[in-house]
């Protein structure tokens, strides 16, 4: 057994009020996870302040807390005459943060961070593949995990700083060298990337979207602005879309704080420029403007944005110090996100069939309407919705699919605890006499893939990257991708 680690608070930048300065054995935000000679971090919450949950801590063996003045007034009084070790700071989800990095003290040589309302998982993504297919070790993090170079399933979209530092250090001590984040604006106002060093931040777009959490449209852009303002430092690149007035923002914050930028978008003003599209059946040809010098590449990706998403993860590695003509060689070889407008098979008469998460009756708008440039016949749509989930949302994911799609078919998502049968109900009532009913998925798939002819595409909806389907508790496998293949090979006599 090697010796344990420890180290001093001063060696993670912190100072005690109250004690001396401990040697601790790790760091926990949650009382639960405290081991002996831990700091536990007791962070004001949603539901309570961490400080309520201290006497657990202490019970499992914390020497030091991490807490804010809110949390001093009940840490006090439950630490008269011990030698627990009390830091109190104006910001403890930042103290944390910090502490985070200099307790794992290494992460990869070059870490770029993406925000924005819409297409931070491809952006990130789209990143990593570029550095991979430059011949780099690299690996992205985010909504579908860690990818990549180096692989790890994450629970959160941006992780809680000790996990995310403990990520960062694994992936370099693995020879990781490049590293694309995603930054989701809970961990942004969370402050769970301040200990991270970046070398370029990149924002897509503000839409309106998580005002659960931000009680307003200012405070949420705030917080996703606090990525160029307060993270990237003042020798970092911000890749910033400015066609979005939000971006035109985040441009006059990054230019007033030194920060070198490379505007993205249709406007003459942007060194990185969006030109033209041309789309057809398996993705498009886009026209962009570098530098004032026009290129043209083939992109095998379905959805007019994601010619920005892939613009933007260029303007990312070259920012980062790539060569631009490797950069722009290697765009035609990106793949999309697993299950999002994921190409499932092609028919032998050049029909295609699509999978794609959209599981809200506005992402089926926004799915279907990505789709249509790349289809010259009829689109099919396959829907359905879950079961003991948002009832309100299923005739208008119904209706979505009938506005935007030439023929519906309803089938069974994960029906769950509810009647399948009812939940279609609610699903055709949207979607019109028009559409056909077809409960069991496999066969609404193979009866969709039936209905092609050239030219034509299908496009199955909800489930996405999944690979089951939840019936009553169960779980049985199943995988839309799959399926598309199946009915393929069955239809066109390969099976
Ligand atoms: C809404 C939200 O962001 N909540 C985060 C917040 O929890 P909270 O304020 O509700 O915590 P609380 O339950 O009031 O407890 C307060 C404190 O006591 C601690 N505690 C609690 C119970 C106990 O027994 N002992 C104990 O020590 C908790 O760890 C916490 O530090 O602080 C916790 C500790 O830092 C986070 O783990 C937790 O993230 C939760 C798990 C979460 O689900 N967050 C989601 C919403 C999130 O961050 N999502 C974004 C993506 C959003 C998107 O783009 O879709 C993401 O980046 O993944
Ligand atoms: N640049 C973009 N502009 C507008 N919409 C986009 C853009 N990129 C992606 N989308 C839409 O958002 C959906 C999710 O894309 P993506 O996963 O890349 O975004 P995200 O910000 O990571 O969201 P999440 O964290 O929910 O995964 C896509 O299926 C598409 O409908």
């Amino acid at each position: 057994m090697g010796e344990a680690v420890t180290k001093a608070l001063s060696d993670l930048g912190l100072t005690a009020r109250h004690g001396e300065d401990v040697a601790v054995t790790g760091l926990s935000v949650d009382s639960r996870q405290v081991r002996p000679g831990h700091l536990f971090a007791a962070l004001p919450g949603v539901k309570a302040h961490g400080a309520t949950f201290l006497p657990a801590a202490l019970e499992r063996g914390a020497v030091a807390v991490l807490t804010d003045r809110a949390g001093e007034e009940i840490a006090r009084p439950l630490l008269v005459g011990s030698s627990v070790a009390l830091v109190v700071v104006e910001d403890p989800r930042q103290s944390l943060a910090y502490a985070a990095a200099l307790w794992f003290g290494a992460q990869p040589a070059t870490v770029v961070a993406v925000t924005g309302t819409n297409g931070k998982t491809s952006v990130a993504t789209f990143t990593r593949q570029i550095w991979q297919a430059l011949g780099f070790e690299a690996a992205n993090i985010g909504t579908t995990g860690v990818e990549g170079s180096f692989t790890a399933p994450s629970a959160h979209t941006t992780p809680e700083p000790i996990t995310l530092h403990r990520l960062l250090a694994e992936m370099a001590a693995a020879g990781v060298d490049y590293a694309a984040m995603e930054a989701s604006s809970h961990g942004l106002a969370q402050r769970r990337l301040d200990g991270v060093q970046l070398s370029a931040a990149a924002f897509t777009n503000f839409t309106q979207d998580h005002l659960d959490y931000h009680a307003t449209f200012e405070e949420y852009f705030a917080a996703k602005a606090g990525l160029f303002t307060r993270v990237l430092p003042e020798d970092g690149v911000a890749v910033l879309n400015t066609d979005d007035p939000k971006g035109l923002e985040l441009f006059d914050y990054a230019v007033a704080r030194g920060q070198q930028v490379i505007r993205v978008g249709r406007d003459a003003s942007c060194e990185m420029r969006l030109g033209g599209q041309r789309f057809d059946a398996a993705g498009q040809d886009v026209r962009f403007i570098w530098e004032d010098a026009p290129q043209l590449v083939r992109l095998p990706l379905i959805g007019g944005f994601q010619a920005m998403n892939a613009l933007t993860a260029a303007a990312l590695v070259i920012a980062c110090g790539a060569e631009p003509a490797e950069v722009f060689a290697a765009l035609p070889k990106l793949t999309t996100v697993r299950g999002r407008m994921q190409l499932a098979a092609t028919r032998a008469n050049g029909a295609t069939v699509f999978v794609d998460y959209a599981h809200t009756p506005d992402a089926v708008e926004t799915a279907l309407k990505a789709l249509r440039p790349h289809v010259l016949g009829r689109l099919v749509a396959i829907v359905g919705a879950g079961g003991d989930r948002d009832r309100t949302k299923r005739p208008l994911m119904g209706r979505a699919a009938t506005a935007f799609a030439d023929h519906v078919i309803v089938t069974d998502d994960n029906p769950r605890t509810e009647d399948p049968a009812t939940i279609r109900a609610a699903v055709m009532e949207g979607a019109g006499p028009e559409a056909q009913e077809v409960g069991d998925r496999a066969e609404a798939i193979l009866r969709g893939v039936d209905a092609l002819g050239p030219g034509d595409a299908l496009l199955i909806m909800g489930k996405g990257h999944e690979r089951g389907q939840v019936i009553g508790t169960d779980i049985f496998p199943f995988d839309d991708a799959e399926q598309a293949s199946i009915a393929v090979a069955a239809l066109d006599g390969k099976i």
